[in-house]
């Protein structure tokens, strides 16, 4: 979906009459190593941005869809995972409902192959040292650029830019808008968005967007056949984040061993579950271990079939695992874990109890504290 194709050349001109009747585009991308349900975020924030200009801007304003692109956490290196359509993964029809968005060859359908207007880099302010109380105020300044700047997004050459810039930003998604009127482009692309904070976390806008993030019909279809032939009775569903997270987040993460009995415990609250599912991205061996240790429950885990797998991708499976947890009984996430976030959204729009929503592992003999409960609100 990185092909231009249309013909459409920088050298064509346009007037300027024309021109103001054409929608405006932004562009984003995240710091390269964040995984795929940060970005899910940080796309709810960069929604609530569009919706803002939409306010206050004469312009129509659309969001370019960043594709999906070789993302670190997804691992099989015999798959082509470059530059997927949001398609692939989430119901746009659904997105669309909510917030104007198009993927990225849609927008180079209609923008051909002239440069962007502008490329706004966002970095951190620097923290002067002295600096007792750091300044939390909304602000943002031009500045020099503090380390490398990304010049080839998504891999494509072809997408250039007439003006780059780097921005010291701190503050809210909405304080964009600030940018964009400082520097007037028809199209825009922000890297590093994920440093534009929400505008209203948990409140009425968040959820409005947030529900609209439909995963697609077919990723329903598979997960819904995978329940219906094995998972016939309640279960509970545990999603164990392990691989990087053993060692960026060790008093989060309890051993094997540890998970297992803290598995058993909740299931001996609920006495109509005899029935696991294991969401996790740990390693095979270390799956096994937790099924000898949760015998004689029922243990089970998707795993796609190659043909499945070459279609969906490793982004598709996690989400099957992310349907089937949303649905579950009973669910237990991994403390700080922005995969288990999003499945205890998911469940709160589908409207699960509170205490079998919001449980998170302890690291081994560890008392931690239990997630906040995001509640929705209409
Ligand atoms: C330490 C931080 O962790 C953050 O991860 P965290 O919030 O858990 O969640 P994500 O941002 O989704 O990144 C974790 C990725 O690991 C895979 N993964 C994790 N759990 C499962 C699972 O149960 N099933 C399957 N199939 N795949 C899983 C999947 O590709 C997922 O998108 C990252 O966003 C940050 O970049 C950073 O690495």
């Amino acid at each position: 979906i990185c092909t231009v194709d249309n013909g459409l050349s920088d050298k064509e001109e346009t007037s300027q009459s024309i021109l103001d009747t054409l929608p405006r585009y932004v562009l984003y991308d995240v710091n390269r190593p964040e995984g795929f349900n940060l970005r899910r975020d940080v796309f709810i924030r960069m929604a609530s941005f569009i919706h803002h200009m939409n306010k206050v801007s004469d312009y129509h304003w659309i969001l370019v869809l960043p594709p999906w692109h070789r993302l670190y956490h997804w691992r099989s290196s015999n798959l082509v995972q470059d530059c997927l359509p949001w398609s692939l993964f989430f119901n746009l029809d659904s997105i669309k409902k909510s917030t104007p968005v198009v993927e990225l060859h849609e927008f180079f359908q209609m923008n051909g192959l002239r440069p962007l207007d502008a490329q706004v880099t966002l970095q951190n302010f620097n923290m002067k040292s002295f600096e007792q109380y750091p300044d939390f105020s909304d602000k943002w300044e031009v500045v020099n650029c503090k380390g490398q700047v990304q010049k080839e997004f998504w891999n494509l050459n072809n997408l250039t830019f007439t003006k780059s810039l780097c921005i010291s930003f701190q503050g809210i998604s909405t304080l964009l808008a600030d940018i964009v009127q400082e520097l007037q482009p028809r199209t825009i692309i922000f890297d590093h968005a994920e440093l534009a904070l929400h505008n209203y976390y948990g409140r009425q806008e968040y959820w409005m967007i947030r529900k609209s993030m439909q995963f697609s019909n077919n990723l329903h279809a598979i997960a819904k056949k995978f329940k219906k032939i094995n998972l016939t009775q309640d279960y509970l569903c545990a999603h164990l984040r392990r691989r990087d997270f053993l060692y960026g987040h060790p008093s989060d993460v309890p051993s094997i061993k540890d998970t297992a009995k803290q598995i058993i415990e909740k299931l001996s609250l609920w006495n109509d579950i005899k029935t696991v599912y294991i969401a996790t991205d740990a390693s095979k061996t270390e799956v096994e271990e937790l099924k000898n240790y949760l015998h004689p429950y029922k243990v089970f885990k998707f795993e796609a079939g190659k043909k499945t797998l070459n279609n969906i991708l490793d982004g598709g499976v996690a989400i099957i695992d992310q349907i089937i947890c949303s649905q579950a009984n009973y669910f237990i996430g991994t403390s700080k874990s922005t995969f288990s976030f999003r499945i205890q959204e998911e469940r709160e729009i589908l409207g699960m109890p509170l205490e079998t929503t919001f449980n998170s592992f302890c690291g081994d003999n560890i008392e931690c504290t239990q997630p906040t409960k995001w509640r929705l609100v209409e």
